[in-house]
């Protein structure tokens, strides 16, 4: 039996959740309230302090122009990843929008909090964003099992250091902490780090195996083959 890591850090785009709910659902929403959204909220802090984030990447440019062309290459930069978090929020609070995740993971995620494990989140989703969707989840409000959620102002997730960034925020060793998602350049990433890896290969998202990390379908898979404890439902 191999020795359990002492934290699972996860992805969730195509690890926890189905890639078609980014794409289909919560992408569409983002892009389809982007210019009331602005227009409601020109006078915000928050929302100023993004859009000069966009002028000073793209300097000359209708920083909405801007947003719209990173929306339409999935960019996964901070002040269009901070903006969608803030426009999902209505939609989750309202309850237009609920955080997908495949079925096996809220049962296994408990199981792993309740024997002591901790969890922690690494999405290019803001804090904010990622906090949404496990707040109001199709399994209920998952926020209380994590310890700890990071997104890109730590770096990027195919970038060794940011991994090591996540490792000493939350106290551990590299070696005791997994990472779980669904892309190779990420999983290779968290192993220079030291990190250990494990590679999602969930069918319904279409995903194939790299070959250079272990490998699960989902998270039961996941606890089999890292000693951990299997979900009781
Ligand atoms: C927090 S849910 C939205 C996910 C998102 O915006 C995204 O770009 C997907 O990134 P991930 O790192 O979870 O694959
Ligand atoms: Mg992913």
């Amino acid at each position: 039996m191999p020795v359990p890591p002492s934290c699972v850090l996860t992805d969730i785009e195509g690890t926890t959740s189905a890639i078609a709910f980014v794409k289909e659902t919560l992408f569409p929403f983002a892009q389809a309230e982007l210019d009331a959204f602005l227009d409601a909220r020109a006078d915000d802090p928050e929302v100023a302090a993004i859009l000069a984030e966009v002028r000073a990447a793209a300097p000359g440019e209708d920083p909405r122009a801007v947003l719209r062309r990173w929306m339409q290459q999935d960019a996964k930069v901070t002040p269009l990843k901070t903006l969608q978090g803030l426009i999902w929020r209505a939609g989750y609070l309202d309850g237009r929008l609920k955080g997908h995740l495949w079925p096996d993971v809220a049962p296994c995620l408990r199981a792993w909090a309740r024997a002591g494990l901790r969890l922690a989140v690494y999405s290019s989703g803001s804090v904010e964003a990622q906090r949404l969707l496990f707040g109001h989840s199709v399994a209920g409000d998952l926020t209380p099992l994590f310890a700890g959620f990071f997104d890109t102002r730590v770096g990027g997730k195919r970038e060794a250091a940011s991994y090591a960034t996540i490792a000493a925020g939350l106290y551990l060793p590299p070696a005791e902490v997994l990472f779980l998602s669904d892309v190779a350049e990420e999983l290779d990433a968290a192993a220079a780090a030291g990190l250990r890896t494990c590679q999602l290969v969930r069918a319904e998202d279409g995903m194939r195996a790299c070959g250079r990390h272990a490998e699960a379908t989902d998270f039961l898979g996941v606890a089999r083959l890292h000693g951990l404890p299997a979900a009781t439902g």
